[in-house]
């Protein structure tokens, strides 16, 4: 038996795009389902889109609208989880592929939640501080209705830090009439945010990037490794590795790309980048001016840890790394996927890799809850176990159904998604 349907435009975009990357890989991971697959439409369907004008009044006097999204896609294994992108490509398309990500990669690593991902259409480093905390009330308001400590938590994504969050939580507070400070994660820890939660989504990085090396025969000391992105994730990764023993050889922002054959000091990188806004410009390495060179860095790990589609058919064929560390999301394409696996290189899914950040987000929720806050060890300690396990057992499964990381851990994703939406039923 069939559900009859109707596929709205929006939601038909094979092949183009972040969203026609997740089809593809739905549709990669639909035949090892088995009877759930008859479920499997429901991950192609977010549940709930939310597009929303964001008016503002500009510092000089004027009224400047901003486009906003906040999207459901599944809700099937509790509230809705994701962060907020505010980035001047932002889509509508690439915060649905957000989303349903994260309903996946929430449900790889067991946290107990849905998938949800929202954003705005917006360059926030055109506006002044006062125009970025008006954007940023503005935008809750309008998405107020839908989010909710039990609801849907947004958290950090690409340009937005605790400070947004802090401006999130107070907003939605001054709506409901008392402070619900389990309504974002990513929070500053004076209102109740978590320690670790700033390293988390890099730690994870790591974690899974030392399980992988071991099944590689790779030593982390000495090892090679290439970052494009160097904020949140990409610049607590390379710290990381860097302390641990690791090279790391190149770094690439949205400005320049730096190289240094010995190793590029990481934390003078990073204040280099807290002062400048960019790695252009940095003395301790040297500038490339061909972007492009940065993929065929001669380096062990690669880190992708910027935005989606960055390793596509063209850049695939020129990576000489042998394992690849998703920090971004849905940073590889399906086609270059398959470049890469025929060329025998070890991918860790951003489902997996970069699912530290959730996983303190899990932690700050819980904390929130019960009033009561672990300290940073506890943190990382429990964090490192979930990474680990959920590695081990993606990898376990790869191995007995012959797939890759990704398919694996789709599978393990889907399987619960769906056998949750089966359980829950659909009636009334
Ligand atoms: N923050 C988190 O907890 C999590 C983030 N992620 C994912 O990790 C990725 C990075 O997020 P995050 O570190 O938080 O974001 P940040 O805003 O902190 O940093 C983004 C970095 O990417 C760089 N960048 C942007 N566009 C390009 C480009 N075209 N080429 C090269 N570099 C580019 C930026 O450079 P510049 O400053 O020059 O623009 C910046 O260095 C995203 O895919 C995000 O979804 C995944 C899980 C959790
Ligand atoms: O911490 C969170 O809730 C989500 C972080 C995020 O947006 C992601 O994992 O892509």
């Amino acid at each position: 038996m069939s559900i009859q349907h109707e596929i709205p435009s929006y939601l038909s975009s094979h092949g183009i795009g972040p969203w026609g990357d997740y089809l593809e890989q739905i549709d990669r991971v639909t035949p090892y389902l088995g009877p759930l697959a008859r479920w499997v439409e429901t991950m192609k369907r977010p549940k709930r889109i939310l597009i929303v004008d964001v008016p503002i009044e500009r510092d000089n006097g004027t009224i400047a609208h901003f486009e906003g999204y906040r999207v459901q896609h599944n809700t099937s294994r509790g509230p809705g989880k994701g962060g907020v992108r505010f980035h001047q490509d932002v889509t509508l398309s690439e915060v649905m592929a957000l989303s349903a990500w994260m309903t996946v990669k929430n449900a790889a690593v067991n946290v107990p939640y849905g998938g949800a991902k929202g954003g705005i259409r917006v360059d926030p480093k055109t506006l002044s501080p006062g125009e970025l905390q008006r954007m940023t009330r503005r935008y809750t308001s309008e998405i107020n209705i839908i989010i909710g400590p039990n609801k849907d938590i947004p958290a950090p994504d690409v340009n937005t830090n605790e400070q947004i969050m802090a401006w999130m939580m107070d907003t939605y507070s001054m709506n409901q009439g008392s402070t619900a400070s389990g309504v974002v994660t990513g929070k500053p820890i004076s209102l109740g945010g978590s320690l670790g939660r700033r390293e988390a989504t890099g730690r994870g990085v790591f974690v899974v990037g030392c399980e992988a090396a071991v099944k590689r025969g790779l030593d982390i000391k000495g090892a090679r490794v290439a970052v494009q992105g160097f904020g949140n994730v990409g610049g607590i990764a390379a710290r990381l590795f860097s302390e641990a023993g690791a090279k790391v050889v190149a770094v690439q922002d949205h400005v320049s790309t730096v190289v240094r054959e010995s190793g590029l000091d990481v934390v003078a990188l990073q204040e280099y980048v807290l002062a400048n806004g960019s790695v252009a410009g940095f003395q301790g390495g040297e500038e490339i001016a061909d972007r492009a060179l940065f993929w065929a860095t001669d380096c062990d790990i690669l880190i992708p840890a910027a935005l989606e589609q960055q390793i596509n058919v063209d850049t695939a064929h020129t990576i000489r790394a042998k394992i690849i560390l998703e920090g971004a999301n849905g940073p590889t394409t399906p086609a270059a996927d398959d470049i890469l696996h025929d060329k025998g290189v070890l991918i860790v899914p951003d489902v997996i890799a970069n699912a530290g950040g959730v996983t303190v987000s899990y932690f700050e929720w819980v904390q929130d809850f019960s009033s009561f806050f672990w300290t940073e060890d506890e943190i990382n300690l429990r964090l490192t176990r979930i990474m680990r396990e959920a590695f081990t057992s993606v990898w376990q499964l790869a191995e007995e159904k012959k797939v890759s990381l990704r398919t694996a851990a789709f599978i393990m994703a889907c399987t619960r998604v769906l056998q949750a939406r089966e359980m829950r039923g659909l009636y009334p």
